[in-house]
């Protein structure tokens, strides 16, 4: 149940300090501004109760976002262990990650009032996306603000690959001057065959058609070829014809090994391959094995199925010491830009989930939004509620709220579960405890909430 405490006039978060919340009895009520259209700042709690966890280095940019929320902010500049973490967690309303923190389900069983996840990068393969669904819990993420620093990345390794520029600074920095140019390209007219060509493989097949390659992609639904690239019917096809074969797939079950053996050698002999995606689509024995053959003539990778947890850890991979082949630690999305606007993107997200319920942008969960609520309507509140998608459900919530005025409502489902958002004008304080018991109790609850 809700606690009764106040500060500075907003009601305290309820006893059991989840997100959900409920109005006491004594709520003090805002003055009316007569005629003015200001949006009405929804703050159902006091946002100095809301703790906040932030992992891995995440841009001042959040921080600073969050902090000006009232919000405490807690912040580490690497993963924690999981052990670590669950003991964390556990009293956390929400936490920001990048790509190294895994929030499995043993972690999020430990996270007894988490509400929301914000990933602060693309990739959410990192979370257990289900079950945080059926938590009630959003995540959200930064769906292409760091696209452009990857495919710059892949144009730049692509000349040094085909330069082999990564082994004469090796030499050189042992004191070794070895001017070749034997088997060093121009990348003018040669191939690039793309393997997932969303925002950025598309982006990356503007910026190589401007050095004049020639672009091909393969993706498993038909997409717009950009400039003058064309999509091929298959990865078989992309392998054999591309000088150069770049990956940029997610993480799924479909893509984990999607670069074995038998795909390495459909690849022409002495082309090169880039993996920006995620350690596990490419098979790393298999990819170590076709480099020193020399049936490859080189490789960039920038992500591996074992990352070390922080700057300074120890690496190991079957790649070390390979010819050509070129090794970054994870930084295709590391720069300025790209962090800056990341953490802008995904603060702005988490702030509007918790403060107005708005979940526009959520990975794995129903998109609802609703007009904001004017200042003036100071006796409206607005009910969140995270269901089961089953039958009855909008039935059960239209019996509660029969006796009211309905402002707005709107609801949707994704999957196994909805999420209804409804604006209610002319509520007294005890109604407001009425709604948020009776709703909170219905036998589909995941997560209920009163914002007002
Ligand atoms: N190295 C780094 O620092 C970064 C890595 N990434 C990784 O890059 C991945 C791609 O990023 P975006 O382009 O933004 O994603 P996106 O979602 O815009 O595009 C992915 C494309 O892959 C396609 N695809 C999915 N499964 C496929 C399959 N089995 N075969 C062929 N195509 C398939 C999709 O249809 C889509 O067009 C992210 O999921 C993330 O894992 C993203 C940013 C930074
Ligand atoms: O820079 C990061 O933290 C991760 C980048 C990445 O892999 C992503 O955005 O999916």
């Amino acid at each position: 149940m809700p606690s009764t405490n106040e500060t500075n006039g907003a009601p305290a978060v309820p006893a059991n300090g989840s997100l959900a919340s409920s109005a006491p009895a004594n709520v003090e009520r805002k003055g009316s501004i007569s005629g003015s259209n200001k949006v009405k700042l929804l703050k159902p709690f006091n946002t100095a109760n809301i703790k906040i966890l932030l992992l891995e280095n995440i841009n001042e940019t959040a921080v600073t976002g969050l902090r000006n929320q009232g919000y405490q902010v807690e912040t580490y500049a690497k993963a924690l262990s999981e052990d670590v973490l669950i003991e964390k967690i556990r009293d956390i309303h929400c936490i920001g990650i990048r790509s190294k923190t895994k929030l499995t389900r043993k972690v999020l069983e430990a996270a007894e009032k988490l509400g929301v996840i914000g990933c602060f990068c693309i990739g959410t393969n990192q979370v257990d996306l289900e079950y945080a669904a059926q938590r009630g819990i959003a995540v959200f993420n930064s769906p292409f603000s760091n696209s452009r620093s990857v495919a710059e990345l892949v144009i730049a390794e692509i000349v040094l690959l085909s330069r082999q520029l990564g082994d004469r600074n090796q030499e050189m920095h042992q004191g070794i001057w070895s001017k070749v140019s034997a088997n060093c390209y121009e990348i003018r007219g040669k191939t690039l065959g793309i393997v997932g060509y969303g925002h950025i493989g598309s982006q990356l097949s503007v910026l190589a058609e401007a050095m004049g390659m020639r672009v091909r992609f393969h993706d498993v639904v038909p997409l717009m070829p950009l400039g003058t690239s064309k999509q091929v019917d298959s990865l078989n096809e992309l392998l054999e014809i591309s000088d150069f074969v770049t990956l940029h797939v997610p993480e799924t079950e479909e893509t984990k090994n999607m670069i074995g053996e038998h795909e390495l050698n459909r690849m022409k002999k002495g082309s090169f391959l880039i993996n920006a995606s995620r350690g596990t689509v490419v098979h790393i024995p298999a990819l170590a094995k076709a480099l020193r053959s020399g049936h490859l003539g080189g490789a960039a990778v920038d992500v591996f199925p074992k990352e070390p947890a922080a700057n300074g850890k120890f690496f190991e991979s079957e790649l070390i010491g390979c010819p050509n082949t070129l090794l970054t630690p994870h930084i295709g999305g590391s720069t300025e830009e790209a962090q800056s606007m990341i953490g802008i993107e995904v603060s702005q997200a988490l702030i509007k989930f918790i403060n107005n319920g708005t979940s526009i942008g959520a990975v794995n969960f129903p998109e609802v939004d609703l007009r904001a609520i004017r200042d003036e309507e100071e006796n409206s509140i607005r009910l969140c509620y995270t269901h089961q998608n089953v039958p009855g459900v909008l039935r059960q919530i239209t019996d509660i709220l029969a006796e009211h005025n309905v402002d707005k409502q709107f609801s949707d489902s994704k999957g196994k579960i909805a999420y209804l958002m409804a604006d209610i004008s002319d509520v007294t304080p005890e109604q407001i405890q009425e709604i948020y018991r009776r709703v909170s109790e219905t036998p589909t609850n995941i997560v209920t909430r009163v914002l007002y």
